[in-house]
């Protein structure tokens, strides 16, 4: 629809791209949602050109309660994203020492994206991948006007501004007079009136978008740890390959009992090459109880609450074939 707006009015729409910063611990349909409320709004106003989303897990210093590690939390964002054509993660923010405030994350997207977008070696650029981290959006390039990056969240987040302590003044500023946000409206929150109860907040607000989402769904992470944590089932609430991770790893004190697929991980190799890296990236690279696998048969990963620790010979499993890759 933008293509048409933009081409009926004549003129190029400015382009911006969404970043959603959370824990994503772990990812649920609503935090891929806002993308989708976010960019229909833009096009229905026809104001902008909305060309890519990403989403940013925090550091595992961040420190929240419940949260994963990051190489989970990215692991289960990158399968809850399979079925998107423009959303994408960045693992930037858990490959960092330490835990970096929203408005760093901001800033080093944006400037990554004008580096990229104003560099005269752009062929060079595209033809190296190790250069062109995932998350960036491929029509970028398509054109050389600058692109905004504005910060996508539920009004929850956007009242944590209030918290004491929490986020620098100057921050917020930063964030909301350089970017902009993007307001999803979340029951129990009212970005309105904490836009009018906020001076800094009122006096960019211009800069922010306030998005109606019509059809809500008050599914959190929180609730689905919980959900998880009892043993119970989290089906039909986040996305298949989501539930199937948490499981091979453990994840949330998930228990076994109730859960809709009581599988436990079962990690088939075929004990050539392709096989062991495959167990490598399972194990993270540590060492754990290996026994070594021979061609066709299987190794069963039993896990803890946050990883693998131990793999074992599973002989019921022998006589079948299986491929390196399957389950994982
Ligand atoms: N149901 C929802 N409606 C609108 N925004 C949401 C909803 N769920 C999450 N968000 C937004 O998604 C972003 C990431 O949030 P976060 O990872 O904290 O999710 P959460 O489900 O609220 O997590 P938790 O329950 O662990 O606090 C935030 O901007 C948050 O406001
Ligand atoms: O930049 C800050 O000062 C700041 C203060 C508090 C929270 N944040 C970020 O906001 C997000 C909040 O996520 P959550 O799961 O706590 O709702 C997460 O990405 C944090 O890194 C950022």
């Amino acid at each position: 629809m933008s293509i048409l707006l933009e081409e009926t009015s004549n003129r190029l729409l400015p382009r911006i791209v969404l970043i959603a910063c959370g824990s994503f611990s772990p990812p649920t349909p609503m935090h891929l949602r806002m993308f989708e409320i976010a960019r229909d709004h833009f096009e229905m106003c026809g104001s902008h050109k909305v060309i890519g989303g990403i989403v940013s897990p925090t550091h595992d210093a961040y420190g929240k309660k419940g949260l994963a590690p990051g190489k989970h939390r990215c692991a289960m964002v990158k399968l809850a994203l399979q079925s998107s054509s423009w959303i994408r993660l960045s693992e930037w923010e858990t490959l960092q020492d330490g835990w970096s405030r929203t408005q760093a994350v901001l800033q080093y997207h944006q400037n990554f994206m004008n580096n990229y977008i104003n560099s005269p070696d752009l062929d060079n650029m595209n033809g190296d991948d190790n250069h062109v981290p995932g998350w960036l959006p491929p029509s970028l390039r398509e054109r050389r006007d600058p692109v905004q990056l504005r910060l996508l969240c539920g009004a929850d987040l956007l009242e944590s501004f209030a918290v004491p302590g929490l986020w620098a003044e100057e921050d917020i500023e930063d964030i909301v007079s350089n970017h902009g946000l993007v307001v999803i409206s979340r029951s129990g929150s009212n970005a309105e009136k904490f836009i009018f109860e906020s001076d800094i907040l009122t006096k960019y607000q211009r800069n922010i978008t306030l998005v109606t989402n019509w059809v809500s769904n008050e599914v959190s992470s929180t609730m689905i740890r919980r959900l998880l944590s009892r043993g119970q089932s989290v089906k039909y609430l986040i996305d298949d390959l989501v539930i199937e991770y948490i499981k091979q790893f453990g994840l949330f004190q998930s228990k076994t009992t109730n859960l809709d697929n009581r599988r436990t991980s079962n990690v088939f190799c075929c004990g050539d090459t392709k096989g062991s890296s495959v167990l490598n990236k399972l194990l993270g690279g540590k060492t754990h109880k290996k026994k070594s696998t021979g061609p066709g048969q299987a190794v069963q990963v039993v896990t803890t609450e946050y990883g693998v620790t131990e793999v074992l010979d599973e002989d019921g499993m022998k006589s079948k074939k299986f491929k390196a890759a399957d389950n994982v």
